[in-house]
């Protein structure tokens, strides 16, 4: 017979017999089909495949296989359930694929409380045989348990059932099923569905054991506890003392295993606890629960801070664990009277103290997740409401990271999401919600009707979970003593950092990391540390990127240093210009300043420009040398009344005598009288700046030519009252006498250039009485009309102006003066004795000359020079006046007529000089010391009283000359 025969034959067979049985029901799945998975059992027949050569067989029902599923055996006290795609136990074992799907729990809290009090171990194992009675798994046509079926009877709303060990029935209540049509889902897939009456210890035993044997081994895992919120997550995790969670039942164990190990390796054991809340929903922290626990920080995937507490039993974990849960945040809700606030994690670190048993370091991570909350049933308002939006936005993100990893898996094309960098939980969770670290999930869920919408969502957003795969790198790695797996361990804060380059930098940090977090000595985190720089080879090769993020971070670092060095350069650069700027800065202020003063300076030549005619006094500026050198500018104007200057130290003092000086024309000059001390005391005293006076000249008479020795002086004033027409360059004054001690009036020499008939001679004088030096200036042409040309041989007189080769001969007279020094003698200045041979002093005729000058501009008003105020002692006087000539308009008209004139009435008689010179030898003469204030008209008196008592004296003298 053919093989096509044989088929046909099977086929004519089949469709003989009568069909089997149909199902009672039938349920409408909306996700795609799951069909219930083979039994575990090894020794269960084999379902039987129809053959699918038949396309009439295809089309058939196939008939339920329910002789072969009552013939599965019941797993016994104490005994797993054998599940062939169960990761059990042993199938964690180091033989274990490195590659494993996701283990997603699901246990379904009972409706109501269970009226018999479940002892753990106890509970458990009654429970057991109670749901040893029926078939496990229950097939669809029971509907589940009886059990189930009492609850259900009893809610009358549950709207969960168990379908199988892997998979539940969710069905709608009945008003849903009749308004919106929605019909029962089966939800499979899972790891293992715990019904509402599973103990405590079942879910330890199916669930987080073979996490603990792995936990044991140095494999670390982590197992998280999502749902509803009331659904039972912290129940699970945590439990109660009557019914422990997981964590203390993984406690139980991992002590309980420790001690019988009789092996080298000594196993310490810390737990570290903390939560992750918000407050207000403002923004997320974390707190340690540790009995000293604080705020915690993280950096990265990293809490910094958190407290790790050594315990050496289970008893003390516990207490830990039952302190911690004091502390955390909880509330009241409708959906919990307790309500969990806050994602908690706890973490029991496991330090293997044995060198050669390099991996052995885990961490179990058990994480109570906050439970997802809906308004309308949890009721929440102000704060709480705040409070889930944090937790179902956490809930979210924490759903995105799993959704996002697992369509990574599916097409490693499409990126991985960094979902986890929104909240701290996903952070802290990196390693597990990327599939690089063993995880377990349970879900928790409600089966009451009103809890339909919460379940079903729950179970619609988690079931693609059960497709994860993690690549459980650290498996391979702890064995090279990977870092991945020390820096999922908590850290302690560092107080300082290790600058190292490149790989080296990585190194260190792990080293801290594993002391830190394993709580080992300096030692023992140096010798892991290592370990860790032996493998960085193998790490390297491990990581191919890892040469590529080191050449990046070698030339990002190189970038850096060139920008820096250039920014260093621009610095250098500002500082400097800025130093330019500072000077120009400086530069401009002195300008300024100069500009200030040469304004000033201006407006003082312009003030001087437009006083009123003869104003004589508005000296414009003066000049005061001290030895020093400091130069003392004095704005001579009427409105600066003195400034002072002390002799002896240095110091001068100066004072507008323009009174003094009368009236006269005004000019625009700029006059300076320049007072110098020399070292050795010698004053100096030089005129300069007359306006005829170019440049060179007046230097020249500064330097040379306006000497005037004032040793000792107390007080003298200049005046000069050279009305009349100097002329350009014609003018030096020579002013040098030695005052010795003052104690006469003395005469001070006076020189000048008289190139011109029409120029006055300038003569200064000294009175002691008075402190006055006189500068005046007369017409050489009035002495040669006042006196007769026999006087003027026999008093050997200046020549006249014309006669300028012999100014030289006249001055020598003075400077008889000049070289010797008179003492003793009262008339010094005026020595009778030379009278006879030298021309008269300019002191005598000076009177006369104001008189003579008579500026008919009545400028010059005549002023009672030889009584200066008493105060005025230790003080110089500076006066200045301006030549005429210099402005046009105002120029001294002096005619010939007006020549012929004056010596009409300047003619004196020679007593008046005698007066001049008996008041400088003490005589008492009242018509010097006038008592008026106002020298006016009286003073022109007096002065040619004075003029005519010289004169008289000048013919008694020519009479009887002295001998
Ligand atoms: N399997 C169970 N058996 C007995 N009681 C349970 C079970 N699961 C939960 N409960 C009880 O239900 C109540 C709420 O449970 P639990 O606080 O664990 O919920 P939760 O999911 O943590 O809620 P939340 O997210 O609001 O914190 C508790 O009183 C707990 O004792």
């Amino acid at each position: 017979m053919s093989l096509r025969g044989e088929v046909a034959q099977v086929s004519v067979e089949m469709e003989t017999k009568s069909p089997l049985p149909c199902p009672n029901t039938v349920t409408v799945r909306r996700n795609p089909h799951r069909r219930a998975r083979p039994t575990p059992s090894t020794t269960a027949p084999q379902i039987p495949v129809p053959s699918s050569s038949s396309s009439t067989i295809d089309r058939d029902i196939p008939s339920f296989p329910i002789q072969d599923i009552l013939s599965i055996e019941i797993p016994q006290k104490g005994q797993s359930p054998t599940k062939p795609d169960l990761p059990s136990s042993s199938s964690s074992s180091t033989d274990a694929p490195v590659s494993e799907n996701l283990r997603v729990y699901l246990r379904i809290r009972p409706l109501l409380p269970p009226k018999a009090t479940v002892r753990n171990g106890g509970a458990g194992e009654q429970n057991h045989r109670s749901r040893a009675k029926n078939a496990w798994p229950q097939n669809l046509a029971n509907k589940g348990s009886a059990r189930d079926k009492n609850a259900m009877k009893k809610s009358g709303e549950a709207c969960l059932t168990v379908n199988d060990f892997q998979s539940v029935i969710l069905s709608p209540p009945l008003a849903l099923k009749e308004s919106k049509r929605i019909k029962s889902e089966v939800y499979g897939g899972f790891s293992q569905v715990f019904p509402p009456d599973s103990s405590q210890g079942e879910v330890y035993e199916r669930m987080l054991k073979p996490l603990v044997e792995d936990f044991l081994k140095g494999k670390s895992g982590m197992l998280a506890a999502s749902g509803p919120s009331g659904s039972g997550k912290t129940h699970t995790v945590f439990g109660s003392p009557r019914e422990p969670g997981m964590v203390p039942l993984a406690l139980q164990q991992i002590f309980k295993q420790s001690e019988g190990n009789n092996s080298e390796t000594f196993r310490s054991f810390s737990i570290s606890i903390f939560e992750i809340n918000s407050e207000r929903g403002k923004g997320e922290k974390a707190y340690d629960l540790s009995p000293d626990g604080t705020e915690l920080s993280m950096q990265q995937s990293t809490i910094k801070g958190l407290q790790e507490v050594v315990i050496s039993d289970a008893g003390q974990g516990e207490s830990l664990i039952a302190r911690a849960m004091l502390k955390r945040a909880t509330g009241m809700t409708n959906a919990n009277s307790q309500s969990s606030r806050s994602q908690c994690i706890i973490n029991i670190n496991s330090v293997v103290n044995k060198v050669d048993e390099v991996g052995n370091n885990a961490v179990l991570t058990i994480v109570d997740l906050a439970g997802a909350e809906r308004e309308k049933r949890t009721g929440n308002q102000g704060t709480r409401l705040l409070e889930s939006n944090f937790i179902n936005n956490t809930s979210m993100v924490f759903g995105l990271c799993l959704r996002s990893l697992l369509e990574h898996q599916k097409n490693p094309k499409k990126p991985l999401q960094k979902h986890f960098q929104n909240s701290l939980l996903t952070k802290y969770l990196r390693d597990y919600l990327e599939g690089k670290k063993r995880m377990t999930l349970i879900l928790t869920v409600r089966a009451g009707a009103e809890d339909y919408l919460d379940t079903s969502y729950l179970l619609k957003q988690a079931s693609p979970y059960m497709k994860i795969k993690f690549n459980n790198v650290e498996e391979s790695s702890i064995k090279n003593g990977n870092k991945r797996h020390v820096q999922a361990l908590p850290r302690v804060e560092q107080p300082k950092r290790m600058k190292l380059s490149g790989l080296e930098a990585q190194a260190p940090e792990e080293g801290k990391c594993i002391g830190e977090e394993q709580g080992l000595s300096e030692e023992e985190a140096s010798q892991i540390f290592r370990l860790d720089v032996n493998e960085n080879a193998t790490r390297k090769s491990d990581f191919p990127g890892l040469a590529e993020k080191e050449r990046n971070h070698q030339i990002m670092q190189n970038f850096t240093k060139a920008i820096w060095n250039v920014l260093k350069e621009y610095n250098q650069k500002l500082k400097v210009a800025e130093s330019e700027i500072q000077s120009l800065k400086e530069n401009l202020t002195n300008e300024k300043t100069r500009s200030l003063e040469l304004g000033k300076e201006l407006e003082d030549l312009k003030s001087c420009c437009t006083c009123s005619k003869g104003l004589h006094g508005d000296a414009s500026l003066v000049k005061i040398c001290t030895s020093s050198e400091s130069i003392v500018e004095l704005n001579g104007s009427n409105n600066v009344e003195e400034k002072d200057v002390d002799l002896h130290s240095s110091s001068l003092r100066a004072s507008n005598c323009n009174d003094t000086l009368g009236k006269c024309d005004s000019c625009p000059r700029q006059d300076k009288y320049v007072f110098s001390q020399e070292k050795g005391g010698n004053f100096s005293l030089k005129l300069s700046g007359f306006n005829c006076v170019d440049n060179k000249q007046e230097s020249d008479a500064t330097e040379s030519s306006s000497d005037v020795d004032i040793r000792n002086a107390s007080r003298f004033c200049v005046e000069n009252c050279n009305q009349q027409n100097y002329q350009v360059g014609d003018i030096y004054p020579k002013i040098r006498h030695d005052l010795g001690d003052l104690n006469e009036s003395k005469s001070l020499g006076v020189k000048y250039n008289y190139p011109d008939a029409n120029v006055t001679e300038v003569a200064i004088s000294y009175s002691r009485s008075h402190g006055i030096v006189r500068d005046d200036s007369c017409s050489s042409v009035e002495l040669d009309q006042l006196l007769t040309k026999e006087d003027k041989e026999s008093w050997d007189l200046p020549p006249s102006p014309k006669e300028d080769a012999a100014f030289t001969q006249a001055r020598s007279g003075l400077d008889v003066l000049d070289s010797e020094p008179i003492s003793g003698t009262p008339y010094r200045d005026l020595n009778l004795e030379k009278l006879s041979r030298k021309p008269l002093l300019a002191s005598s005729i000076w009177p006369r000359d104001c008189s003579a000058l008579d500026v008919e501009d009545g400028i010059m008003e005549p002023v009672d020079l030889l009584d200066p105020p008493q105060s005025q002692k230790e003080k110089v006087t500076f006066t200045k006046e301006c030549d005429a000539d210099v402005v046009p308009n105002i120029e001294p008209r002096v005619d010939s007529s007006r020549k012929l004139e004056k010596p009409k009435r300047r003619l004196l008689p020679a007593s008046s000089i005698l007066v001049r010179d008996f008041s400088a030898l003490g005589v008492v003469d009242d018509v010097e010391k006038p008592k008026s204030n106002r020298p006016g008209r009286k003073l022109a008196m007096d002065e040619r009283k004075t003029t005519q008592g010289r004169i008289a004296l000048l013919r008694l003298l020519k009479i009887n000359p002295p001998p």
